[in-house]
């Protein structure tokens, strides 16, 4: 589906969305609740992900397909590793088999799982038998992806004994590790982060708990950037957020400040409100910790005529598509100065925005909503549209709802 996206006729927005639950936070959720049936669950993730994993999980022997989701290729490998009597190949869609596993299988492979690439070493697919891991100690790479690290906390308390993990190297996107922590001591597993070591104790059984999922803060990034773009006075509410969140990602809400964007709680809807117009015209952000929110604050710098200089981006590379790489062809499709390295992205200041560009999406639904509030700015054709299901198939539903105008062509 290619679509033609243009702004609301009046760009003083007023409006309402409710966003479902964080991708991040349902995936592991739902990993839990297969280990210990007694945790229920509110307001899921309504995402393709979300969907993939919960098929996945209850998969017990044959092929398992989780297309494009990073996290439940990751939590299912520790998953099914750990399960014994169930054997499955763990497989994706074509980008999938490009997104390395090799640091997360050989720390199962050293617990004593057993895992075998079935096509090319370190790469889905996998094919695992699973068994019961007593191994309890493991160190591994942290500076790839804390996906691998998430995955191991995850079947931590299930295991026998516990498990204690050295993490090497400089840690990436520390928060999801954070989160994956938060939610074990929600169903009272005992746990602790100290340094590089992270301690977690076996727990046979849980309690009836119920884990309320906060609404995705990645989703929120899109009307953050479409607060910014929007004119003085435009106010967004969007719910159901929660003040103390798990999610890195909220980190949204203090560099938006830098964009003219405040944010304010009134129960569990945050309200974004453009303030004024940005003081300085230039950014600088380490994004290491969120970097999923990294084309978001690119495009809205654009948008907005601002430089911008973003670093701790090393593992743009490996998600959905080379993000670096998308971002530069895209960005500079519509005029922008841009440059990147492996790890960085430098927008200088450029006096063009082209009109009714098409701009591709490389299977990475970040790439159609990212770009999609610089409609606000000039029209655009978003290729591939459909790619926002994997983390918010409500997406182009809720622009709408503000006023933008999209026409399938
Ligand atoms: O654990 C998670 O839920 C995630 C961790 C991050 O990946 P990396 O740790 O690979 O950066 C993030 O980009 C991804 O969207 C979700
Ligand atoms: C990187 C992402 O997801 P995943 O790694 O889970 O595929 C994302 O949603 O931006």
């Amino acid at each position: 589906m290619k679509l033609h996206l243009s702004a609301p006729s009046n760009k003083l927005l007023h409006n309402n969305i409710q966003i479902t639950g964080s991708k991040s936070e349902s995936n592991r959720s739902l990993l839990l609740q297969a280990l210990y049936p007694n945790i229920s669950i509110e307001n899921l993730s309504n995402s393709d992900d979300a969907e993939v994993m919960q098929k996945g999980l209850k998969i017990e022997n044959g092929v398992v397909d989780i297309h494009h989701a990073g996290t439940a290729m990751r939590f299912l490998t520790g998953y099914f590793a750990s399960q014994e009597g169930k054997e499955v190949t763990l497989t994706g869609s074509q980008r999938m088999t490009e997104r390395p596993v090799k640091v997360l299988v050989e720390a199962l492979q050293n617990l004593g799982a057993e895992i075998s690439y079935e096509k090319n070493d370190g790469y889905p697919p996998i094919r695992i038998k699973g068994k019961k891991l007593v191994k309890s100690q493991v160190s591994l790479p942290a500076n790839i992806s804390s996906q691998y690290i998430s995955s191991l906390l995850l079947i931590a308390p299930s295991l026998q004994n516990g498990l204690e993990l050295e993490l090497v190297g400089k840690i990436t996107s520390v928060p999801y590790i954070k989160m994956t922590l938060a939610l074990l001591s929600q169903i009272g597993v005992e746990n602790s982060f100290e340094g590089n070591t992270i301690k977690v104790s076996p727990k046979p059984s849980v309690e009836n708990v119920n884990l309320v999922v906060e609404s995705d803060w990645s989703s929120a990034s899109y009307y953050y950037s479409i607060v910014a773009l929007s004119e003085v006075g435009s106010k967004i509410t969007l719910s159901a957020y929660k003040n103390n969140s798990l999610q890195g990602d909220s980190a949204l809400q203090e560099l938006y400040t830098e964009f003219g964007v405040e944010t304010q709680f009134k129960g569990n809807s945050v309200i974004l409100r453009k303030t004024e117009n940005p003081k300085e015209q230039k950014v600088q952000f380490d994004l290491s910790n969120a970097p999923d929110i990294a084309q978001t604050i690119a495009v809205t710098c654009f948008g907005l005529g601002m430089e911008c200089h973003l670093t701790g981006l090393h593992t743009l590379k490996i998600k959905e598509t080379d993000r670096l790489e998308a971002l530069h062809t895209e960005l500079s499709k519509l005029g922008a100065n841009i440059t990147v390295t492996d790890k960085e992205l430098t927008l200088s200041l450029s006096d063009t925005m082209h009109t009714d560009i098409a701009i591709d999406t490389y299977n990475d639904h970040r790439m159609a909503m990212a770009f999609a509030p610089l409609a606000m700015k000039v029209p655009l054709f978003v290729n591939d549209a459909g790619v926002v299901s994997k983390s918010y198939p409500d997406f182009w539903k809720d622009l709408e709802k503000l006023g933008f105008v999209s026409k399938s062509v």
